[in-house]
């Protein structure tokens, strides 16, 4: 078998595994996948600005996130459904990303349940939630602390599913409930309802949210609240107003509304809106270690991956998982020692050519 040696390599040796309703389910986005493709192309074009001469010698990835120490300020972004890449599914996962030093949120539609995650888990972990019904996301949020969950993420730009038209041509959920029964419903049950590829998807994560869930949420929960899928300054704004802790530049992959800006090129005039107020996170097209360093040079605290995890995963398990975390570390030292930054503190908004 080859050896991978980079992201790309683990993305053609899972192709080779993963059944294509699965592969497609993964790999796709919605409608043309425009924002699926210029998540990559942005941060192609992007260029940077080295300084040399620099004592690099003890170059270190090392950081920390919400207090707590990691070998590398890249996590693993929430992604569903784990047990149709691997048969353990996130309990697998998670155990890569803690050999790795790195850290992982569970998504609320894993195909293991919370508690099984954090059992074998020592690290940082995070909860992913989907707000459907109200008391449901109350148990699940007790749930999540009672387990030993650091943070809780809720994601903001799925208030439907979006048509990924290669799932609805796969009949991805049909596939799924035939072959993966309960993949998506470690945590809740019935909730998925088929509709991954039904045209007619349900309001899937609450058509009537609005900025007053975060307060319904504090008074359910001490952990910090970080909002996931904002692209926006105005929203970014918004969110600290009304008490989130962090929030996530993200446009879920590419998964959501077809169309929308990259995150990377989001991240300054977000950056700017928070003005240090709170950290900002990113996720979305990180292949490379120069990616990461390009989102830390704008300003982000951390940089989260998700397809390429589900890769690792289907490859090699937990080890695939750690091999696909330390490959991103590996490069990303090499790109801090090639810039002149020994250290994350380092990393500056002067990295970055501004065209
Ligand atoms: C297969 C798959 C499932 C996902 N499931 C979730 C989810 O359950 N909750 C969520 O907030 N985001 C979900 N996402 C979005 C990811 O958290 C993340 O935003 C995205 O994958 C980042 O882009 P990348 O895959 O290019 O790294 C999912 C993404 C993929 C590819
Ligand atoms: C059907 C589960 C939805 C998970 C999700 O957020 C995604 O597929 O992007």
């Amino acid at each position: 078998m080859m050896q991978p040696i980079n992201l790309h390599d683990y993305e053609m040796l899972a192709q080779k595994r993963l059944a294509r309703p699965v592969w497609d389910y993964y790999q796709g986005g919605s409608d043309d996948e425009i924002s699926l493709r210029d998540n990559r192309a942005a941060f192609a074009r992007l260029r940077l600005r080295p300084r040399v001469l620099v004592d690099v010698n003890n170059c270190n990835t090392a950081t920390s996130v919400l207090t707590r120490e990691l070998t590398m300020p890249i996590l693993i972004a929430p992604t569903a459904a784990h047990g149709m890449a691997h048969s353990q599914g996130e309990c697998e996962t998670i155990q890569g990303a803690d050999a790795a030093g790195s850290g992982m949120i569970v998504s609320n539609d894993a195909t293991r349940s919370l508690e099984d995650i954090s059992r074998v888990s020592h690290g940082l972990r995070w909860y992913q939630l989907y707000i459907r019904t109200l008391s449901e996301a109350r148990q699940l949020v007790k749930r999540a602390e009672v387990a030993g969950y650091q943070a809780i993420v809720l994601t903001v730009d799925t208030p439907l599913l979006s048509r990924r038209e290669r799932d609805i041509r796969n009949k991805m959920g049909s596939f799924q409930r035939t072959y993966y029964p309960g993949a998506f419903a470690g945590n809740v049950f019935n909730s998925i309802n088929g509709s991954i590829d039904d045209d007619e998807r349900a309001a899937y994560a609450g058509h009537t949210l609005t900025w007053d869930i975060i307060a319904w949420l504090r008074t359910h929960t001490s952990l910090p609240i970080i909002l996931k899928g904002i692209l926006t300054a105005e929203d970014a704004a918004l969110a600290v107003q009304y008490g989130a802790e962090g929030i996530i530049v993200s446009n879920h992959g590419g998964r959501q509304l077809d169309g929308v800006i990259a995150p990377i090129e989001a991240l300054p005039e977000i950056v700017a809106a928070i003005d240090g107020q709170c950290p900002i996170y990113l996720d979305g097209g990180i292949r490379r270690g120069t990616d990461v360093l390009k989102a830390l040079a704008l300003g982000a605290q951390a940089v989260m991956i998700g397809r390429p995890i589900l890769w690792g995963l289907a490859v090699g398990g937990s080890e695939g998982v750690k091999h696909v975390l330390q490959i991103l570390q590996q490069e990303l030292r090499s790109a801090m020692v090639l810039v002149g930054s020994p250290t994350i503190k380092h990393i500056s908004r002067s990295l970055i050519q501004w065209t």
